[in-house]
């Protein structure tokens, strides 16, 4: 069997949900809320989020759009396959991405921040390359309106979430404002999990860390999401009315000196004859931007792990050559039909060559 083979879910410990409302209101709810998300982002690195101000009408209406995608002729979809995108952009079919060397079993539409290429410029930053337009299906008038729109709100929500965590972490609320103003990374996926026969594994998509600053998850009713909240135990977290789910990547992990936590999540197959579909985002930091490590409190300090280190995958402070990282690993293809001289390389070699 390959990939996930025992997910015993721990039904023991629930992910916190937390109300955004009370941060706006102030006083004694702002000062609950700003403790609770401290003890969240250090914890699981996951929680709930409600409050957020996102109208119901328009996650329907993006799950809807996702599904007509999905729904598409294969040839439609081929049409804005990510092999036609130097930056990352667009469709892959399940099989086409891996997760430590695993092949997930996923189809999924990436879209980022629609800002002009800057490929021909061979001689810029090596991360350049992750900016350019998107690719947009013919046959579904509104889809990049909405899929626009969504992105937009939900930039709005983790911006301010970054503030409040900013502010629980004993900083100025601004202090993210260098590395997330004016042209934060944004990468939004539109994702679609088919069901598997167990003789296949159940990788929906492997054991990982995202990348970026924060991430949020909505999800249609189909649960199968998991978070390691201890070394080997996995806690379900399944869909909620109304509410995302949020969870800490791995820049704050950086910044923070590992006092939040960037936790490893995965996605386990629905069972035969069901399909999952939701719709990942990621608030990265500007590409240009070194992410910063912040001078926390001594009461913050003492609780600090220090950053993860793993081998497989190595941190960049440099915030355009972490994401960089990542899209190449995941997707191969693009990579070698597009960036063949990095690929094989250090990235940080790469740069030093330069
Ligand atoms: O589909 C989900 O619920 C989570 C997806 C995810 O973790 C990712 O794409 O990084
Ligand atoms: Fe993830």
């Amino acid at each position: 069997m390959l990939g996930i083979t025992s997910a015993v879910p721990d039904s023991s410990f629930v992910l916190p949900v937390l109300d955004l409302a009370h941060f706006t209101q102030g006083g004694d709810l702002k000062n609950r809320f700003l403790d609770d998300l401290r003890n969240a982002a250090h914890k699981a690195g996951f929680f709930y989020l409600i409050g957020h101000g996102v109208p119901e009408s328009l996650n329907r209406e993006i799950l809807q759009q996702s599904a007509r995608f999905f729904a598409l002729p294969e040839e439609a979809k081929n049409q804005v396959a990510m092999i036609r995108s130097p930056h990352f952009r667009g469709y892959n079919r399940e099989g086409l991405e891996y997760t430590r060397g695993q092949r997930d079993w996923r189809e999924q539409m990436d879209i980022g921040a629609e800002r002009p290429a800057l490929l021909h410029d061979r001689q810029g930053p090596i991360w350049q390359r992750l900016q350019g337009p998107n690719q947009w299906p013919e046959a579904l008038p509104d889809f990049r309106e909405i899929v626009l729109h969504w992105q937009e709100r939900i930039t709005t929500v983790l911006t301010r979430i970054l503030q409040a965590l900013a502010l629980a972490l004993g900083q100025d609320e601004r202090v993210f404002s260098p590395v997330c103003d004016e042209v934060p990374h944004q990468l939004l996926k539109l994702i679609r999990y088919p069901a598997r026969h167990h003789s296949q594994g159940q990788q929906g998509v492997g054991a990982h860390k995202d990348s970026g600053l924060l991430s949020l998850i909505l999800q249609d009713e189909q649960s199968g999401l998991e978070v390691e909240t201890a070394p080997g135990i996995w806690t379900a977290a399944p869909p909620r009315k109304g509410a995302f789910v949020v969870n800490i990547a791995e820049l704050l992990e950086v910044a923070t000196g590992g006092y939040l936590r960037a936790s490893v999540h995965r996605v386990v197959s629905p069972r035969p004859g069901l399909e999952r579909l939701s719709v990942a985002f990621f608030l990265g930091a500007r590409l240009d931007a070194q992410m910063p490590v912040l001078n926390l409190p001594p009461a913050l300090v003492a609780e600090t792990r220090g950053v993860t280190v793993d081998p497989d995958n190595p941190l960049f402070s440099q915030v355009g050559l972490n994401a960089l990282k990542g899209r190449l690993r995941s997707h191969p293809d693009v990579a070698a039909r597009y960036h063949a001289d990095l690929v094989g390389r250090g990235l940080l070699d790469v740069v030093a060559e330069q």
